[in-house]
């Protein structure tokens, strides 16, 4: 068991929000004009307890692993394509790449257990756990070793993404099989039947959501005993999902705001709540991605997401993209002209 996850979160700087939410209503525009942009700067203000919060130094960190799950044959792709990605994401390729080029970001990417590892490669961090998590549809997914040191490799992320000085910190994950993962996990933590959370994940046919929800409602009845958050996590989760809930529940204990990306990531953040309630208030939801359960595990947060582009990428690819927003409310909150300091008559 982690002594760490005992350690409340820091709780949000209401003085600062408060003052954030003054001078925005001071600022050369009708009050409220600038919709959720003001909202944004009023949170990320309370969030990093400043005055002008900023969201420049983005680190995104991307977690990777294989499940055992893939033997059922829940996925359009093959398992190779894990390990594979880890190359494409060291070399530049990949999706996360450029956005993370674009955003001037730091792209941290961790191998956290590939069947097909690609080995030591530059730009990969290695935190190998195991080639995959077992099979949870016939056994339990981890060991509670295995789950420590996954979750301990989302700390150790936040840990240096806080001494980097990062403004904003992004989780993202790569994992085939990983939506049968958190599907079963979200199923298990809201108490949900799997066809209300299954979905396509990257482009199963209508037979293969219905065989998918098979194994997912199969898992759950074998695994119908485990009633924490964390021996559900344990037993039906990702190495990626558990590193990404690790990093949630960090991040928030440590002050650091956290865009989430999304169904994956947004089920590991269900569950960093579900580990610790205040983790809540440190997370924004960047997008509602087309996975078929996201809504409903968006709901349950209370997350209004900045987008819906219909993406399902992952790889904190939705995170980036919403990432130019929050830098236009805080360049807009920071730098607009008052009433006063552009002598614009006031209502
Ligand atoms: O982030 C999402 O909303 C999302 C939705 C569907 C699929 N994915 C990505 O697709 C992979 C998992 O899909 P699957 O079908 O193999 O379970 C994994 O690498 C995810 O990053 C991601
Ligand atoms: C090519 C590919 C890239 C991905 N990135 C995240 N999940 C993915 C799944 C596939 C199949």
């Amino acid at each position: 068991m982690n002594d760490w996850l005992a350690a409340p979160c820091r709780v949000p700087d209401r003085a600062a929000a408060d003052a954030a939410a003054t001078r925005q209503a001071t600022l050369t525009k009708p009050q409220g004009s600038l919709g959720r942009l003001e909202a944004l700067a009023i949170q990320l203000a309370g969030l990093q307890a400043a005055a002008r919060p900023r969201a420049d130094r983005v680190h995104i960190a991307v977690f990777a692993a294989d499940h055992g799950v893939a033997a059922e044959g829940i996925s359009a792709f093959p398992q190779a394509v894990t390990g594979e990605m880890l190359r494409n994401f060291a070399q530049g390729g990949a999706a996360i790449a450029v956005l993370a080029r674009e955003l001037r970001a730091t792209l941290e990417v961790v191998n956290l257990g590939t069947v097909n590892d690609p080995g030591e490669i530059a730009g990969v961090r290695r935190h190998v756990i195991a080639a995959s998590t077992a099979n949870f549809s016939t056994g339990d997914a981890m060991t509670d070793i295995q789950l420590d040191a996954a979750l301990a490799a989302g700390v150790a992320s936040v840990g240096s993404a806080i001494a980097a000085g990062t403004d904003i910190y992004i989780g993202g994950e790569m994992g085939i099989g990983n939506t049968t993962s958190a599907s079963a996990l979200a199923c298990a933590l809201l108490g949900e039947t799997p066809d209300v959370l299954t979905g396509a994940g990257t482009g199963l046919d209508a037979k293969g959501v219905a065989h998918k929800t098979r194994v997912i409602a199969r898992a759950l009845q074998t695994h119908a005993d485990a009633m924490t958050p964390r021996e559900r996590l344990r037993r039906l989760g990702g190495f990626e999902i558990a590193a990404l809930a690790g990093a949630f529940v960090a991040a928030a204990q440590r002050g650091m705001p956290v865009l989430v990306d999304g169904f994956i990531a947004s089920v590991a953040a269900l569950a960093a709540v579900a580990l610790r309630p205040d983790v809540r208030p440190w997370l924004l939801f960047a997008h509602r991605s087309r996975e078929r359960g996201h809504t409903r595990v968006l709901d349950e947060l209370a997350a209004e997401p900045l987008l819906d582009l219909h993406l399902r990428l992952g790889e904190a690819s939705g995170a980036a993209v919403a990432v130019p927003l929050l830098r236009l409310a805080c360049a807009l909150h920071g730098s607009m002209a008052t009433f006063a300091e552009a002598g614009v008559s006031d209502a």
